[in-house]
């Protein structure tokens, strides 16, 4: 395995997991999981369908708890932390949580209710400090224009542009982003791409960790990779040493070529 070379204090490593497991039945979600990511990392988790990726990320979201060996996150570990206070440290972005947000609320609230820990309530007194902070994480992924308008009415790219503005409305320590780039088309995905790139580029942008399916879809900035297949890890560690041709052939089943164009990445299969 490529990468796994350091030896930081656990309590200093933004996630911290040895030799996990996470079991449903006879089913085998993750084995042996070893990983590491720390402070101002940005970390891509790449692998096919059913590999395991979002199990993975809810793990370092604190979301589940591991069958078999330990997670820790912030330096907390799960299963003697209250995960709920752990949880308020994190920024979370996925479609699970897109699904939950009630259609007729308004942007602004979407993400100003973060920093209350609800979806769908509007009635809070919100403080005029937190106002300004999600108007102005709105412009930051452009789309300041749209605060007034509901959540049901935007387009897929807006959506998850709404939902990162969320994210990261808590001032969070690990921002969590599950497969951001689904469903939207080549402009939204190039768009959002752009974006995460220059949070990626922010250095007081939290640590990040981003799952996808697809090469195409890493932001230039993002650091390491972890490639998932089979709920087993194929390759962690620096993107530069990761990121093969090899690497992604065996992590997908079938014989790929990588190519690089400036920081970006794409793949298609050998012919
Ligand atoms: N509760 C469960 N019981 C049995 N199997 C499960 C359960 N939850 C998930 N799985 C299986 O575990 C595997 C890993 O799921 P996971 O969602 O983590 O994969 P993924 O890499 O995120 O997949 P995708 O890219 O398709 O979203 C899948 O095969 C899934 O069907």
């Amino acid at each position: 395995m490529v990468g796994v070379t350091a030896q930081t204090d656990p309590d200093d490593l933004v996630v911290h997991m040895a030799d996990v497991g996470v079991r449903r039945g006879t089913t085998h979600l993750l084995t042996g999981v070893n990983w590491q990511v720390e402070v101002d990392e940005r970390w891509v988790v790449l692998g096919p369908n059913g590999a395991g990726k979002t199990t993975l990320l809810r793990l370092a979201g604190a979301e589940l708890h591991p069958t078999t060996g330990t997670v820790r996150v912030l330096g907390e570990q799960l299963g003697k932390v209250d995960v709920f206070e752990l949880r308020t440290r994190l920024g979370f972005c996925s479609a699970a949580l897109a699904n939950r947000v009630p259609p007729d609320e308004k942007v602004l609230d979407v993400v100003v209710s973060a920093g209350y820990a609800v979806l769908g309530r509007w009635r809070e007194e919100y403080d005029r400090l937190d106002t300004g902070r999600a108007e102005d994480l709105l412009k930051a992924l452009g789309i300041g224009h749209l605060a007034d308008r509901t959540f049901g009415t935007l387009s897929e790219g807006e959506r998850k542009r709404t939902l990162i503005s969320r994210a990261l409305m808590t001032d969070p320590e690990l921002l969590l982003l599950d497969e951001p780039a689904a469903g939207l088309d080549l402009g939204g995905r190039e768009d959002l791409v752009a974006r995460l790139t220059d949070l990626a580029d922010d250095p007081d942008a939290p640590t990040s960790i981003l799952v996808t399916h697809h090469v195409e879809e890493i932001p230039p900035g993002y650091t390491h990779l972890m490639l998932l297949s089979g709920g087993g890890v194929v390759a962690q560690g620096p993107i530069e040493d990761v990121l093969t041709s090899e690497n992604l052939s065996a992590a997908f089943g079938q014989q790929l070529e990588l190519t690089r164009a400036d920081e970006r990445f794409f793949a298609r299969r050998r012919t």
